[in-house]
């Protein structure tokens, strides 16, 4: 049975192949009830603001964890173009902080008070644990992109044929379901790829493990916007 998966592995791309095996969980984070929500035009505006406040405290917890891949790949990447990509996503991330701020007043959400909730804390607590010394960089890598993907699938499902999303909340939608944002994520897929082809069986195992991880903190990180609705 390892044996198969091992051959199915390379044939597909080792991604690819948990993609398969853990489509369930793949599928729970990038079709979450909040997320179809928004597709089918019934969301609860109490819901989104909700989102739109703890994601902006994850996102400011996001950057020193990108600060932190962008320093793995320097020293651990076999390949320079890596550092570029890992750059430019960081770079983004200040015109992102500045969205949210410019979203969260048009929606009269005060940022300068919200606290995070558990499931923010919780993912946090995650990311911190990925940007220890002690975690390396095919890893981080790889959640890296699972979060990124995570995002990119559930918005880009907003902007498919047949998504009533409100009008007001296709900025949102864009801002990650957007071609280049695609692009991007296909990047750090790539990186992540060639990293898990040289990687140790160890590694290997701790990289799923991550990946997995991810999925169950996104389902609970959108669950957040349904507690307060
Ligand atoms: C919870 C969460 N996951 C992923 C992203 C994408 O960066 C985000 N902004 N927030």
């Amino acid at each position: 049975m390892e044996e198969r998966m091992k051959a199915e592995e390379k044939k597909i791309g080792i991604v690819e192949a948990w993609l398969r095996k853990h489509r369930l969980q793949f599928t729970g984070a990038i079709r979450h009830p909040f997320v179809l929500s928004i597709r089918d035009g019934s969301i609860d505006m109490a819901s989104f603001k909700t989102w739109l406040a703890q994601d902006y405290l994850f996102v400011r917890a996001f950057v020193p964890f990108v600060a932190s891949v962008l320093i793995k790949a320097w020293k651990e990447s076999d390949d320079g173009s890596d550092m570029e990509v890992i750059l430019k996503g960081m770079a983004s991330l200040e015109d992102e902080i500045s969205w949210f701020k410019r979203e969260a007043s048009k929606w009269d959400v005060p940022l300068s008070d919200v606290a995070p909730q558990q499931a923010n804390i919780n993912y946090c607590r995650f990311l911190e644990k990925l940007m220890g010394p002690e975690t390396q960089y095919t890893e981080v890598i790889t959640a890296f992109w699972a979060i990124e993907a995570v995002y990119q699938e559930s918005f880009a499902h907003l902007l498919e044929e047949g998504s009533k999303a409100p009008p007001e909340l296709k900025e949102t939608c864009e801002r990650w379901g957007n071609e280049g944002f695609g692009q991007y994520c296909q990047s750090l897929l790539k990186i992540a790829t060639r990293r898990l082809q040289k990687a140790s069986d160890h590694q290997i195992k701790r990289s799923e493990l991550a990946l997995l991880t991810v999925l169950e903190l996104e389902v609970e990180f959108w669950n957040m916007s349904r507690v307060n609705a």
